[in-house]
């Protein structure tokens, strides 16, 4: 029998110096990888949008900077050099046009979330953030009737009674500090924590009664860190899968723990039935749709999972919006002035600070619309995957199965769209018939402001925010004179991974003699 000249000619190469086949293999995969790039860059569907060359090429640049904590900061600099629309990734442009909003997250058929932005759940059970198609539809229509108006006034109790302990806790912290100093970002952290919790497992943690729950709320930004690492590295795959692997092992007893934690708070709630008119909460219109078939309304163990993703974003987001709003009040002094007037002018005591007594407060809202613009606590892009056709978005074709997104951070924060954007101007936020108001405002593109994003994937608890921000920041400025500890020039260049990482803010409070 004779041998294949192809066999032979392969054992003759393998025969070689290793040194010499070695050498070959990496000058093959150099030359793959080159074309590949040429042809990325310059033959690419997505090679008419600008951008850095490096970036169409390769996913390294990109990824770079997600593990770095800093994309948003770059892509706001990418935005100013090449314009609204610049291309990020082998596959992914963002864009900071505000009509663009419209055509990536309302238009029907309404586009997927880009799966490798998403951290698949550990148990199977999705939470709205990961959800999709009719999994997401019938567990979003199941849930939103906790998140209506009228279940948020049935509700405010509960935001109320924290936001009074918060103001308990901070007047206790204030007279033992030895310095007078209060990180106010740990305590905001607890009372959003101990609110939400309440709300959405019907039990508080009690956090701002002692300490013991901090742990939980700096475990939320370890896994947002770990979470957006992860979803980076699914690009790279099986890197994902090896990180996830170890992580999972390392922290598998603390999860387990918190699972059981929550699926007895979830179980003992559930028990207790319909509490309305006695006590309302997330899971109140809930009750009695449970389905176990997953076909209607919604399982136990996605309650579960649902209830730990509120418990997450609240605690997070809220936390951190606060945070930012207390921060840019206390670098601006005759801002500070304007809002304390407005609350001081509106009640003469403390209880009557409600959530519905602080609707109306136009400063007040102007600064929380301003806080949340400049510092958006998730400045991240929210990626969207094209169908294979391809679609046309605002104005211009985009290839099939591409990435799109808009980032938050970015379209709030361009010079383009905005008047001095990194400049903290609540009076942007009031009408124009407002004296406060100033014609310079014009140059604003109002639409670029959605920081709840919209369509049928918005934020489901933006109402419950708002009613938090505007109930504790008006308490704990209505019963202190607040004051930065030191400077703090840097505070707001915070390294991001999904959300901000929080950085303590120290402050000193003296109580308010004014009031009844
Ligand atoms: C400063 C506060 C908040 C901001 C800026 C914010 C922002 C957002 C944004 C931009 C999205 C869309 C995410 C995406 O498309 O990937 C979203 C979704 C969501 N948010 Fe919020 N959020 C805030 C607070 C809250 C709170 C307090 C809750 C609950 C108590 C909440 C619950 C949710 C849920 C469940 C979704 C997923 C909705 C869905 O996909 O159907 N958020 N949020």
């Amino acid at each position: 029998m004779t041998t294949s000249p192809v066999l032979t000619d392969i054992s003759a190469f393998l025969n070689r110096p290793k040194i010499e086949i070695a050498g070959f293999c990496a000058a093959a995969y150099a030359l793959y990888y080159a074309t590949t790039a040429i042809y990325l860059v310059f033959f690419h569907p997505l090679s008419k949008f600008p951008g850095p060359k490096t970036w169409a090429a390769s996913r390294i640049p990109w990824a770079r900077h997600v593990v770095k904590g800093d994309l948003w900061e770059v892509l706001s600099k990418l935005h100013e050099q090449y314009g609204p629309v610049v291309r990020i990734g082998p596959d992914e442009i963002t864009t900071i046009s505000p009509t663009a909003w419209k055509d990536i997250y309302v238009s029907n058929p309404v586009l997927p979330k880009d799966p490798n932005s998403q951290t698949p759940p550990l148990n199977g059970a999705h939470s709205l953030f990961t959800a999709a198609g009719d999994t997401h539809k019938r567990i979003r229509n199941t849930l939103v009737n906790g998140f209506s108006d009228k279940a948020l006034r049935e509700q405010a109790p509960i935001i109320e009674d924290y936001a009074v302990q918060l103001v308990s806790r901070l007047q206790r912290e204030a007279a033992k500090s030895t310095d007078g100093a209060v990180d106010i970002q740990k305590f905001y952290g607890y009372a959003t924590f101990d609110m939400v919790t309440d709300l959405s497992l019907g039990e508080s943690f009690h956090g701002l009664e002692g300490d013991n729950e901090h742990s939980w709320i700096l475990g939320f930004f370890f896994h947002a860190k770990f979470g957006t690492i992860r979803n980076c590295l699914s690009r790279f795959s099986p890197l994902d899968i090896l990180l996830g692997l170890i992580l999972l092992s390392v922290t598998r007893k603390n999860r387990l723990k918190n699972w059981a934690t929550v699926t007895e708070k979830i179980d003992r709630r559930l028990a207790k039935g319909d509490t309305s008119g006695v006590r309302s909460d997330f899971l109140t219109p809930v009750i009695g749709k449970l389905d176990e078939g997953g076909v209607k309304g919604i399982t136990r163990k996605e309650l579960t999972t649902n209830g730990l993703a509120f418990v997450i974003a609240d605690c997070q987001l809220t936390t951190v919006a606060l945070s930012a709003s207390t921060y840019l009040l206390l670098r601006d002094p005759a801002k500070m002035k304007q809002l304390v007037e407005e609350l001081r002018g509106a009640f003469q005591s403390d209880d009557q600070i409600t959530v519905q007594s602080t609707q109306g407060l136009v400063y007040l809202e102007a600064v929380i619309n301003e806080s949340l613009r400049l510092h958006h606590p998730t400045p991240i892009s929210l990626p969207r995957l094209l169908p294979p056709a391809g679609r046309v978005i605002d104005g211009d074709f985009i290839p099939g199965n591409s990435v799109v997104g808009i980032n938050l951070q970015n379209i709030q924060n361009s010079p383009s769209l905005w008047h001095e954007p990194r400049v903290f101007h609540p009076e942007r936020f009031l009408a124009a018939s407002d004296p406060r108001y100033n014609a310079v405002f014009e140059k604003d593109v109002k639409a670029a402001f959605v920081p709840f994003s919209t369509g049928p994937r918005n934020c489901l608890g933006w109402k419950v925010f708002m009613a938090q921000a505007r109930v504790i920041l008006a308490k704990v400025l209505w019963n202190f004179e607040v004051e930065m500890v030191g400077a703090q020039e840097d505070w707001l260049e915070q390294k991001a991974y999904l959300v901000f990482e929080p950085k303590p803010l120290p402050v000193r409070l003296e109580k308010y003699r004014g009031g009844k």
